[in-house]
């Protein structure tokens, strides 16, 4: 479990991170999710101990990092690919982790084999690809065995491939029972990935959810009831006091539902004996809902000197 509380970090003028709290619950990918600048990789590095907060607190497991008792054992992260030594080989790099953090050589071909380098283990990492190179920040996060792990952009400039491979550790992960953060600019990758969401634009909580309810708030998603007792169920679902809009679809009468769940529209359906031809959730653009949502941050981006130029679309 992570515990972020009323954290925040300047650097000079700039407020990187602005009051921000949130917690991580084990189990699950929780996605972090912020246009670019919005504070992700600075809140990421202030859980580790990397930045000292200007003010605030971040409790790992009930203990601020610098607390923790072999830290490498608790929390493993992933921030940059390319931290490590060029020349070293990849089992030379996770040997030498290893050595430094107490843990046994063993555990070096353990987590070789988890992310699939086995077969390049004594080349340079130098030469490594960046999808190599993030299998190897993987299985360096990995070496301790730690319940909880935190992966920067994991999936940038990656092919689809190295994508999806990415995806599947991290849920895998999390299926073990581990505490698993991952953080993104983009939210149609997240919606892939991540069961839950914690949002940031300008470094302020815009929301913490599931996914799924992230996506129907922000896209006004709508359900599209077909029935042949379109009068019955109309009723019906004004009586609760939703709204319904009326439809043709492949010429068929259809209802349009906002503002419930399609489980309540089931729900009050069976109730009134109405038979039901299809009850279906209508989503809008997953990347229109975030950028709406943090327009404002990246509107402030766009007009701020310190801007990257690139806020708020893909890399
Ligand atoms: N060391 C630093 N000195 C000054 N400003 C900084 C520093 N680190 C980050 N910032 C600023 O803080 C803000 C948040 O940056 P941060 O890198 O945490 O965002 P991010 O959400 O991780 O974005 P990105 O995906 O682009 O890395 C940005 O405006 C950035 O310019």
């Amino acid at each position: 479990m992570i515990e972020v509380e009323h954290l925040t970090k300047r650097y000079g003028r700039t407020v990187a991170v602005d009051d921000l709290s949130f917690s991580v619950r084990p189990g699950r990918v929780t996605g972090f999710l912020g246009p670019n600048g919005a504070g992700k990789s600075t809140t990421m590095r202030m859980i580790l101990g990397l930045d000292r907060p200007t003010s605030g607190t971040v409790r790992i497991d009930g203990k601020p990092y610098r607390e923790l008792d072999r830290p490498l054992t608790r929390v493993g992260a992933l921030l940059d690919a390319k931290w490590v030594h060029p020349n070293r080989s990849a089992r030379a790099h996770l040997r030498w982790m290893a050595r430094t953090n107490r843990l046994p050589n063993r555990r070096v071909d353990e987590v070789l084999e988890t992310v699939g380098l086995s077969g390049v283990a004594d080349r340079r990492a130098g030469g490594f690809s960046l999808g190599m190179s993030q299998r190897l920040g993987i299985a360096a996060a990995l070496l301790g065995d730690p319940e909880i792990l935190m992966f920067d952009e994991p999936v940038n400039g990656l092919d689809p491939e190295g994508i999806l491979w990415i995806r599947q550790i991290m849920q895998r992960l999390a299926s073990e029972g581990r505490t698993v953060l991952v953080s993104s600019h983009l939210l149609s990758e997240m919606a892939q990935t991540a069961e839950e969401l914690v949002v940031i634009g300008r470094g302020k909580l815009i929301r913490q959810c599931g996914t799924a309810q992230f996506v129907d708030e922000a896209s006004g998603a709508t359900i599209r009831v077909r029935t042949p007792q379109v009068e019955r169920l109309r009723g019906a679902l004004h009586q609760e006091g939703i709204e319904v809009r009326d439809e043709v679809v492949d010429e068929l009468p259809t209802l349009v539902v906002a503002g419930t769940s399609s489980e309540r529209v089931g729900e009050i359906a069976a109730a009134q004996g109405v038979v039901l031809h299809e009850l279906s959730v209508q989503r809008g653009s997953l990347e229109q809902a975030f950028l709406q949502l943090t327009n404002e941050a990246v509107e402030y981006h766009a007009h701020d000197g310190a801007t990257t130029g690139n806020e708020g679309t893909d890399r």
